[in-house]
């Protein structure tokens, strides 16, 4: 049998993502999907880290197993750091990835290229019951794009384009986008610790 990871997340993309990602160490992804009776895990954190920390730490908890959470969004200079821990949610409780992007591109319309500075952001912690738990976090730098591009990823990949590849996250392949994420970068940190 393969070695089983569990994930506490409800984010579809997030899912394919570790998926693809752990496929490559031989571990096969569980994620909240197949643990419908546990009640949504409210992020009341103001950081990633302590949202990451609080969905693993009450996942492992309620299954009395080693899990993994995820935290991510995208944090933008010109907008003081917005919509960062408030990503999911930033233009509402629908968590519709195209009413949050139209809310960037709006409030970013009167910012000149220099400025619209970004990167994403990924916390990922571990959490196993009676061990401490741990975290670490990866990052993705790119620049607002002016309108939508793309149809692959999902969240923001669309409106945050990659100087070095001249495209925007959207237009990578899933492949491409797996090495060198936010996510993919967090991953990497991970294995390093993993035991
Ligand atoms: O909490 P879980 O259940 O994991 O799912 P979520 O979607 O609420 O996840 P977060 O609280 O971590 O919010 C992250 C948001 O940041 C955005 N985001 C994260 N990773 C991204 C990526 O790789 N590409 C584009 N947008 C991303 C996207 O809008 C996510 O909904
Ligand atoms: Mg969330």
């Amino acid at each position: 049998m393969k070695n089983q990871i569990i994930i506490a997340t409800k984010n579809k993309g997030k899912v394919r993502e570790f998926e693809q990602m752990f496929a490559n160490d031989g571990y096969q992804v569980t994620s909240l999907f197949e643990y419908e009776e546990i009640p949504d895990i409210e992020e009341t954190g103001k950081t990633f880290a302590e949202n990451a920390v609080l969905k693993a730490e009450t996942l492992a908890k309620a299954l009395n197993q080693k899990v993994i959470a995820d935290d991510s969004g995208l944090v933008i200079d010109a907008l003081d750091g917005r919509p960062g821990v408030y990503s999911a949610r930033y233009a509402g409780e629908e968590k519709s990835d195209k009413a949050n992007n139209e809310k960037v591109l709006n409030e970013m319309k009167d910012i000149p290229s220099e400025d619209r500075t970004a990167r994403f952001v990924c916390t990922i912690a571990v959490a196993s019951p009676g061990e401490p738990t741990y975290v670490v976090e990866g990052t993705c730098e790119g620049i607002i794009a002016l309108e939508p591009a793309g149809a692959n990823g999902f969240g923001y990949d669309p409106i945050m384009f990659l100087p070095g590849f001249e495209k925007t996250m959207a237009q990578l392949s899933p492949q491409e986008k797996n090495q060198i994420s936010h996510r993919a970068r967090a991953l990497e940190k991970l294995m390093e610790q993993w035991k």
